[in-house]
């Protein structure tokens, strides 16, 4: 992969999408590595100028890379949902991004508001459904507008979708120290897709007699989460369920400015995606207040990804050390500036 040029699809989006995307390719930049980046022009301004949110056209052309660099999407001038859904979401389900792969790391330098709590207390690694889940977009609704109007969302788990996530988070969690796995659910209330989730989970751990599994409902989990973090190393879980968790562990580990994820396409049949957790926060766009970190360490993610192991050790480094040195400093920086000290770093 190294040998030849990685093409790169970048999807910047919306808000601080374009600030924080520019300091993650900087940082690509200073690898000094052969990249062919295509910018699409995706988000809210292309919505309002043309309607589209991805067209089939675009999508096929994605296809083609090797990996995609996504900021965020979401504008308030936009109706909730339109390119939530017809933008971020399709490109994860046409792209079967069946893992959302979230790293829950505090890095030694940063602040977390958990009292007594170090470094090695915050290191999991949640695996999110990508697919499936409440987000399938499966309901309807009936009597819009009217006192008598009904709204269902349904949860959709298959068999097959649930198994194929489980086992990826299995395989994570042998090549990890603690060997450990938690799936977190709502089993006593969600009984159809929790029992679903537990016999899957049950079964794969038979293949796995070194890890050590167990459960915790998704509310138990949020307290532990903030009392006991320690508790977790890989956690399992659905798309709901990880997504509002994840943001939880960005705090606890020292901000939603940290997070990184992956939404990834464990087959290689379609390219991989790359993006920060946080969204457009459009109440700081454009004022160069966001940090670019959980996008500069979504980029370490996609070299990983891409079989380029020492640049993306190269880049966490970087990022590693400009923590320490920062020691919550970062209200000194503009975004430019964090992202132009992590790549003089990485450039060395
Ligand atoms: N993957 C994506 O594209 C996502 C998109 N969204 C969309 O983003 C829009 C805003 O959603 P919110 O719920 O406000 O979530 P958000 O993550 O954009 O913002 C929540 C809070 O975190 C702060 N924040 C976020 N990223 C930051 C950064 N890098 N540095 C410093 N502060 C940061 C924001 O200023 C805000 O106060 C909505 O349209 C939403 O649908 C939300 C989450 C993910
Ligand atoms: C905007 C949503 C579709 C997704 C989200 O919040 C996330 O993936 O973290
Ligand atoms: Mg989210």
């Amino acid at each position: 992969m190294a040998s030849r040029s990685i093409r790169l699809a970048v999807v910047a989006g919306d808000g601080i999408g374009p600030e924080v995307v520019a300091e993650g390719l900087k940082v690509l930049d200073a690898l000094g590595m052969k990249i062919e980046q295509t910018p699409y022009d995706l988000g809210a301004a292309r919505w309002h100028r043309t309607g589209e949110t991805l067209p089939d056209s675009v999508l096929a052309e994605i296809r083609q890379h090797d990996a995609i660099l996504l900021g965020a999407v979401g504008d308030p001038s936009v109706p909730s949902g339109v390119l939530e859904r017809g933008l971020l979401l399709r490109l994860r389900f046409e792209l079967d991004h069946f893992v959302n792969l979230r790293p829950v790391r505090l890095y030694p330098g940063v602040e977390t508001p958990l009292a007594d709590t170090r470094p090695e207390d915050i290191d999991m690694l949640v695996v999110r459904e990508g697919t499936e889940g409440p987000y399938a977009g499966a309901g309807g609704v009936l009597r819009k507008g009217t006192p008598q109007e009904v709204a269902t969302q349904e949860s959709l788990n298959t068999a097959f979708g649930v198994e194929r996530v489980v086992r990826y988070a299995f395989e994570q969690a042998a090549r990890r120290p603690r060997k450990k796995l938690t799936l977190v659910h709502k089993n006593n209330v969600l009984t159809y897709a929790g029992d679903l989730w537990s016999r899957t989970v049950d079964a794969v751990a038979a293949e796995y007699p070194d890890i050590e599994v167990d459960y915790s409902h998704v509310d138990a989990a949020t307290m532990f989460f903030v009392s006991q973090p320690e508790r977790f190393d890989v956690i399992v879980t659905d798309n709901l369920f990880g997504d509002i968790i994840t943001d939880l562990g960005a705090a606890v580990a020292g901000g939603i400015g940290l997070a990184a994820s992956g939404n990834i396409n464990p087959t290689g049949a379609a390219p991989s995606m790359f993006e920060p957790v946080h969204g457009s926060a459009p109440d700081i766009a454009g004022q160069g207040k966001a940090d670019p970190t959980a996008t500069i360490l979504s980029v370490a993610l996609l070299l990983d990804h891409l079989g380029l192991a020492d640049e993306a050790r190269k880049v966490e480094q970087a990022v590693a050390d400009d923590l320490i040195e920062r020691q919550g400093a970062w209200a000194a920086r503009s975004t430019r500036e964090a992202g132009d000290d992590i790549a003089e770093r990485v450039a060395g």
